[in-house]
């Protein structure tokens, strides 16, 4: 649907060549939503827009829906790039239109008849729960009512790609949450490929299937949201992980933990979260197991999370207890509590 094979791109400043993008090898597939997260910087917009040929790529290629835009025509580009919506930041509504206006606004460009624009306008605006705001002006509405006017702009010419570019970061929580929501219907409803770029790990969580990490032009690491969240490759993932999850161990929980306790971390992941694993350990080896922190929500529907505890006990009970956790698929990792 969405692929990046090699893509380079740099842009040449007054302080010399920035290399925004550094061998970008991804596929997004038809109907998921593909994330991709990153600091300020590390070339999200630079790849979102290469999709839509706002930008052109230096080297590489980007196919999108089987086409190649960087080996097709300018008028074959035009035409793959009706298949494309975005939604902005800040909404880049025209100030000075209605909200019908606004979102009729691709189709008057595709000289689309006026009876077919009043019907799928009609239509969209009932999408997004604003009917009752067509006669109304940007200036006239909230930061997640422009926002849903973006939305239905973009889905005017029933695109089969959706962009997002870092749209929920001018929201608020509650209204970024509604916000995601409508991304979840649109997705689900019409089967509209979704890619955003975000710096919010929350909204990540929240919608995305998988997601890439993006650090300073480069892809550093890639996956489904389950495993990003719950083995992350590198430092940067870790953090952007922590920003939601709070892996870190409290000071005052490893104040707690003596020089000679064996401390582990367990993960729950799915359908782990739910077994009385903790209990049976106890029941089955001669080992007092406490639990000194915790750290459970839930991911996409399911419990996920881990426990810090600490297991005590004879040597060999304990071993016996890990090959237990290990032979349930349950992940575990012992901690260096000192370190963090
Ligand atoms: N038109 C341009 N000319 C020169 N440098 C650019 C241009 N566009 C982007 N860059 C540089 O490319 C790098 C990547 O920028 P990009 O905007 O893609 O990052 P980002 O991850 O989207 O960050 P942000 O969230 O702050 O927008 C940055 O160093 C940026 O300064």
């Amino acid at each position: 649907m969405i692929e990046f094979k090699g893509l380079e791109k740099t842009f040449e400043g007054k302080h010399g060549t920035v290399h925004a993008l550094k061998d970008i090898n991804l596929k997004v597939d038809k109907g998921e939503i593909y994330g991709v997260v990153g600091f300020s910087g590390a070339g999200k917009s630079t790849l979102i827009r290469c999709v839509n040929y706002l930008e052109q790529p230096t080297d590489g290629n980007v196919i999108v829906d089987g086409s190649d835009l960087t080996r097709i025509s300018t008028k074959e580009i035009r035409n793959i790039k009706k298949k494309i919506g975005m939604v902005f930041q800040h909404f880049n509504l025209l100030n000075s239109k209605t909200v019908y206006a606004n979102v009729a606004m691709p189709l008057i460009l595709e000289n689309a008849p006026k009876a077919k624009i009043r019907e799928r306008v009609t239509e969209l605006l009932d999408f997004v729960g604003l009917a009752d705001k067509e006669k109304m002006y940007p200036d006239q509405l909230s930061g997640g009512q422009k926002q849903r006017i973006g939305i239905a702009r973009a889905l005017a010419t029933r695109p089969s790609i959706l962009l997002c570019d870092e749209a929920t970061s001018a929201l608020d929580p509650q209204t970024t949450d509604s916000i995601l929501k409508l991304l979840q219907k649109i997705n689900e409803e019409y089967n509209i490929t979704i890619l955003l770029i975000t710096h919010e790990m929350s909204v990540v969580r929240e919608i995305c299937n998988r997601v890439a990490v993006m650090e300073d032009g480069n892809v550093i690491e890639e996956g489904t949201v389950f495993e990003i969240f719950s083995t992350p490759q590198t430092e940067t993932g870790r953090n952007f992980v922590n920003t939601v999850m709070h892996t870190e161990i409290p000071k005052y929980v490893t104040d707690m933990i003596a020089a000679d306790d064996n401390v582990y971390r367990i993960n729950f992941v799915d359908h782990t979260a739910a077994r009385p694993f903790l209990s049976q350990i106890s029941k089955k080896f001669d080992v007092e197991v406490n639990v000194l922190f915790g750290n459970i929500t839930e991911l996409q529907g399911v419990p996920f999370g881990n426990l810090i505890v600490t297991f005590q006990g004879a040597g060999q009970e304990i071993s016996g207890a890990l090959s237990y956790l290990g032979d349930n698929k349950i992940v575990y990792s012992e901690v260096n509590a000192y370190a963090g």
